[in-house]
């Protein structure tokens, strides 16, 4: 039994290095992207752009880059792979290194195209989402779990970037409007409110033009209790 749980704490063990060990404050966003550091990764940062892009995804993005140049915004760095910790794993642990984080498990262009950026001012993040053709629900339509996950992480992201890491304890979605598959869309997180280790965020979902509301979401991410280890 404890071995089977082995990969899973080395994973939650590598997820709380991802702090460095100390705690950094609330509000300090600098201590918080290095939780996104490249040293924890053993991987290129994916959120770059690739071929697959649309010229949509790519022109948002050089505009938010640009807002980046004063340094309001941040780019959000992302990862497919933790680096293994320690030592050499067991064959069943075996199989467990090879994980990858979900949202960037496909190949380029096949799955879930992002790149964040984030304002540590307005505790604010968006993200420009490009679904790609394994994301399919309905026909012709994203599969409202790939609008989940990417509700999720970005959600997610806006908490962690306080400077806490976060699990997802609650998430509350409102689909709309059918996403086209492989339309770009603007996913915008907020922190709402902050109550101990309790961050709760609101996010919408909107076309690129803002005429179309596709989602709106309210979830609740609380920081790990480090007596609760
Ligand atoms: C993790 C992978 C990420 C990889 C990325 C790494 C690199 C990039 C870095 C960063 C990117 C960030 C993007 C991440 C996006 C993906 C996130 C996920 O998929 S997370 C997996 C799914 N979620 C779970 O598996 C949680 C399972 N649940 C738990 O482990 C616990 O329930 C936990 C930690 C959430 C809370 O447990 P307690 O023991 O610490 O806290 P208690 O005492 O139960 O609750 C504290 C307070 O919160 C309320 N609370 C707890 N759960 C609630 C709920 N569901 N609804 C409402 N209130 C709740 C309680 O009533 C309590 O409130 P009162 O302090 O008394 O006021």
């Amino acid at each position: 039994m404890l071995r089977s749980c082995a990969p899973r704490l080395r994973t939650l063990g590598a997820l709380r290095g991802l702090t460095g060990g100390a705690r950094p404050a609330v509000g300090d966003a600098g201590p918080a992207l290095r939780l996104f550091s490249s040293e924890k990764f053993i991987d290129k940062d994916r959120s770059l752009p690739n071929p697959s892009w649309s010229k949509e995804i790519r022109l948002l993005f050089d505009q938010f880059m640009k807002k980046c140049e004063d340094g309001s915004w941040k780019r959000v760095p992302s990862y497919r792979y933790i680096s293994p910790q320690d030592s050499k794993p067991t064959k069943e642990e075996g199989q467990m290194s090879r994980a990858r984080i979900f949202s960037r498990s496909y190949d380029d262009g096949l799955g879930f195209e992002f790149v964040m950026f984030h304002n540590d001012v307005e505790k604010r993040t968006v993200c420009f989402f490009q679904g790609g053709p394994h994301l399919q629900g309905p026909s012709g339509l994203l599969h409202g779990g790939a609008l989940a996950t990417m509700i999720d992480v970005t959600g997610g992201v806006t908490a962690v970037m306080t400077g806490e890491f976060v699990m997802t304890a609650n998430l509350n979605i409102n689909f709309k409007r059918p996403i086209p598959l492989g339309s770009v869309i603007v996913i915008n997180s907020q922190i709402d409110k902050v109550e101990g280790r309790k961050f709760f965020v609101s996010c919408d979902v909107q076309s690129v033009d803002e005429k179309t509301l596709y989602s709106n979401a309210t979830g609740l991410f609380i920081s790990l209790d480090p007596e609760k280890k």
